[in-house]
């Protein structure tokens, strides 16, 4: 059983949903305060929820990258360990620049709150030992930024090096690509618009949240194995 750190930002709401999710599943779920400076022992794989992370003041997620936790937790990924970042959790990571591109507020200037279907672009990320290319899962979304965006040049280098995990079966918030998920160059850092915590459990609706939960706990297997 992978040990999993969910991290809580001064705004963060979705990380009890993370923590049941992650348990339903299988994998230790344990809670870490923003302002801590380490990770628990044993962690094999960090979870940045989504949320209000300081009221999304500036831009969401601006703040907080300077969280203390964050210097670990970009020690961790830099070690190759598993992380995820699910909507406001994805913000922090493109504004940590762990992620690429950027996330802008939606193109129709509205918040946009249901569920959409992604499609699997590319498994070339430690999250996609279970994915096959065009799948298709059904996930909530629920956002006001999540306009993903980077420039020309960047987009056709991700693209090539199969960056670009997951994207929209229709334009959701005028995202560039229809791109609703990306890693990094390394692919063990992933970043998502839709919630998987929400996408776990067929009493309360679609269940595509499984798949990405699984990828993010094999990996966190495979790396509680030989420890990061
Ligand atoms: N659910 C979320 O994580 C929302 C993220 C962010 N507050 C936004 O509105 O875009």
């Amino acid at each position: 059983m992978p040990r999993i750190a969910v991290v809580t930002f001064p705004g963060s709401n979705d990380d009890g949903d993370a923590v049941l999710a992650l348990e339903q599943l299988g994998a230790e779920a344990v809670a870490v305060w923003h302002a801590d400076a380490a990770l628990p022992e044993r962690t094999a794989g960090v979870v940045l929820p989504g949320g209000f992370s300081y009221g999304d003041y500036l831009r969401c997620g601006a703040i907080a990258r300077f969280a203390p936790v964050m210097d670990a937790v970009t020690a961790f990924a830099a070690r190759g360990g598993p992380v995820l970042g699910i909507c406001n959790g994805f913000q922090i990571l493109c504004e940590a620049g762990l992620l690429p591109g950027v996330l802008r507020p939606n193109r129709q200037r509205q918040f946009v709150c249901r569920d959409v279907t992604v499609a699997v672009a590319s498994t070339a990320s430690v999250f996609a030992a279970g994915w096959e290319i065009g799948r298709e899962l059904v996930i909530p979304v629920k956002h006001g930024e999540g306009n993903w965006y980077a420039d020309g040049e960047r987009i056709a280098a991700l693209e090539a090096r199969g960056q670009v995990a997951l994207r929209y079966t229709e334009d959701v918030n005028g995202s560039l690509g229809r791109i609703a998920g990306v890693t990094n160059e390394a692919g063990n850092v992933l970043g998502l618009m839709p919630h998987p915590e929400h996408a776990v459990d067929p009493l309360l609706g679609p269940v595509g949240g499984v798949a990405v939960l699984e990828g993010l706990i094999a990996a966190a297997s495979r790396a509680a194995a030989v420890p990061v």
